[in-house]
């Protein structure tokens, strides 16, 4: 899928910039405008790309019509395995291949020279040294949308795993003034507040589209706890939980107003099955209950 091996970089000049579960974030030298997302899930480099070429497939038919422009743009390239090759090392993957597939995409806190963790699902980045004035990037993972009065499973896991997070992205987004609280601690400019509430009373805002999608899928599906094997994850059921496990990112810049994309929307796959019952049976039985 990769048009050729790009190598036209240095070894050295590979930097890992943020890592997950699964996957690392490499930027080259001081070229930090767009980054490599290489797969480490695997013990093997060939299986590492398996997985990419099929997940990029994975996301550009069966994510990217319903996220859209919300959707952050990738490139499959072939970066030459002389150039990552300390890196994989790190890893512990195992070299089996001249080639590694990346993910080539926009650095989404391009420019941002702090960051503040919130808490589990929120981060914010800040770009003091802006001359048209402090901009901002606010990471955050939404989780799960939940309908009026249900009880919410974010809010139950969160005890469960014993967070103490007193918010959650459902209350929001039907609440958006509840930011002003979530982040009071952390000395945000005056106008973020009024402007990201104005953004998500708008009925396309990017937390509102992954809900959308997500209450769209959920529809017509089962419940996880009804779950007796990898035959019953149906497509539609492993995409409404990758919907449920993205990452969003909304830029607040003075000089261009707000933009936000979704990145992590990544292939579930069917046998984590078990792993999602057990958690619903769990949440079934316990007595906590949480509804906003
Ligand atoms: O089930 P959850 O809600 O605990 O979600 C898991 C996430 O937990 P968290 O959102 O942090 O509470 C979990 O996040 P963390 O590792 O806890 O940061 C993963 O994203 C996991 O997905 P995967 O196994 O990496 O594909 C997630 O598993 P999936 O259920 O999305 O497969
Ligand atoms: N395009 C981007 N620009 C800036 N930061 C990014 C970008 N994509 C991802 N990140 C950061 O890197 C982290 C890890 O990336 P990613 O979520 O893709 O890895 P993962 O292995 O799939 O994570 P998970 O453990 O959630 O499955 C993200 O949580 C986010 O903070």
């Amino acid at each position: 899928m990769s048009n050729g091996l790009v190598s036209n970089y240095n070894d050295d000049d590979a930097i890992i910039v943020n890592r997950g579960n699964a996957n690392i974030l490499i930027k080259y030298g001081d070229r930090c405008e767009n980054l490599d997302r290489c797969c480490v899930r695997f013990k093997s480099l060939r299986q590492n790309n398996i997985y990419t070429l099929r997940n990029l497939r994975y996301i550009r038919n069966c994510v990217s019509p319903l996220l859209g422009d919300y959707l952050i743009a990738c490139t499959n390239l072939g970066r030459n395995v002389r150039n990552l090759e300390n890196i994989l090392g790190e890893f512990k993957v195992d070299i089996d291949s001249k080639v590694v597939e990346v993910l080539e995409m926009e650095n989404l806190t391009f420019g941002m020279d702090s960051i503040v963790t919130v808490d589990h699902f929120t981060k914010v980045h800040r770009q003091k040294s802006s001359i048209d004035g402090e901009a901002i990037v606010w990471e955050f993972k939404p989780k799960w949308m939940i309908r009026k009065g249900e009880n919410c499973r974010n809010c139950v896991l969160n005890r469960f795993k014993g967070r103490n997070i007193p918010f959650c992205y459902n209350m929001v987004l039907e609440h958006p003034e509840m930011l002003r609280k979530w982040l009071a601690a952390f000395s945000m400019p005056p106008q973020f507040f009024p402007d990201m509430e104005t953004y998500l009373r708008d009925s396309d805002n990017v937390l509102a589209r992954v809900y959308k999608t997500q209450c769209n899928l959920a529809d017509s599906l089962p419940s996880l706890g009804e779950l007796a094997g990898e035959n019953d994850v149906s497509g539609s059921l492993a995409l409404l939980m990758a919907l449920r496990d993205v990452t969003c990112f909304v830029r607040w810049d003075p000089a261009s107003g707000i933009r936000a994309k979704i990145v992590d929307v990544d292939m579930k796959p069917k046998s984590k099955w078990k792993q999602w019952k057990d958690q619903q049976d769990v949440l079934d039985v316990s007595d906590i209950r949480v509804c906003h």
